[in-house]
């Protein structure tokens, strides 16, 4: 299958740095979820704004819906990738959050009725509808996110890109960001999101993509690369502690081989221990 986005032998080093990125092969194919993880100043930044056109490769190559970053007009690529930065306050800029959705879709040419059918159901789509006429820097830093994510959304774009995208969210509203994204990728966007949240890997992403000093040392199933401890630990990072839990107890339950990513799986296999039915294995 043609990767959506499709990466080789990608290296990048910033004036007069360390290489930020080392011969990194990737390929994401269409309707994946996939996390890119891994420690602070790993690359998993550099990598992605590869992406979306604002670093140019050198060397290698980076390719996004069939077009080559190195050549691609920003504006192309932006109508088939959006992306949400961190820090939403780097994407905002206009006075109202109606305007702000509005932007992209109004570069594009779009007619009026279709701008503002589309803003008024991104707008819904992150819970922002009754916000439309107000200031964004008036917003908590959890909801310019979402205006932030609003914006893409309303961009209807093939490839969503977040770089932790539940930043500034408490847990409840990380968990509906985080259901709002496994819906926009059951609906058909391929997505990759940056995220320091093993917990948000464990429950979200089928496939997990470990950056470590700047390489790619692990690219798999999340069930797979969670069974992989002393692997993570290059990169400081551990699995979920429900997942060293089960582990732990692995005799008691009876596992095998088998990993536990949530706490639902986890009392799946407790249920089962203690004689019932349910064999627990979700992603
Ligand atoms: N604009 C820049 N100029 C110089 N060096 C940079 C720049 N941006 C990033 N770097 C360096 O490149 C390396 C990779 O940084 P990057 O931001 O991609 O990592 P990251 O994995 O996204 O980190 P974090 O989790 O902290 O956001 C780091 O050593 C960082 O200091």
């Amino acid at each position: 299958m043609q990767g959506l986005i499709d990466i080789k032998g990608l290296s990048y080093s910033y004036e007069q740095g360390q290489p930020a990125l080392q011969d990194i092969n990737l390929t994401i194919y269409p309707g994946e979820l996939v996390a890119l993880v891994g420690q602070n100043g790993a690359g998993k930044t550099t990598l992605v704004k590869h992406c979306i056109g604002l670093l140019r490769p050198r060397p290698g190559q980076v390719m996004v819906c069939g077009q080559d970053v190195a050549t691609a007009r920003i504006s192309h690529l932006a109508q088939q990738v959006g992306f949400v930065f961190q820090n939403p306050d780097h994407q905002i800029f206009h006075d109202t959050v109606q305007k702000e959705v509005a932007f992209g879709l109004e570069n594009l040419g779009l007619p009026r009725r279709e701008i503002e059918q589309r803003v008024a159901a991104a707008l819904q789509d992150v819970g922002l509808q009754q916000w439309a006429q107000v200031y964004p820097h008036r917003l908590s830093r959890g909801q310019r996110q979402r205006v932030a994510l609003a914006a893409v959304l309303a961009m209807q774009t093939k490839v969503i890109i977040l770089d932790e995208p539940t930043t500034g969210q408490d847990a409840r509203e990380s968990l509906q960001i985080m259901d709002l994204i496994s819906c926009l990728n059951r609906r058909g966007h391929t997505v990759l999101f940056i995220t320091h949240d093993m917990n948000l890997v464990a429950r979200y992403a089928r496939r997990v993509v470990v950056l470590c000093q700047g390489r790619v040392i692990a690219d798999g199933l999340t069930r797979e690369v969670f069974s992989q401890p002393r692997l993570l630990a290059q990169t400081l990072l551990e699995p979920p502690q429900i997942t060293q839990l089960a582990n732990r107890l692995k005799e008691t339950l009876n596992l095998g081989s088998q990993i536990v990513l949530t706490v639902e799986e986890m009392v799946a296999h407790l249920h089962k221990a203690n004689g019932g039915s349910s064999d627990g294995q979700g992603n």
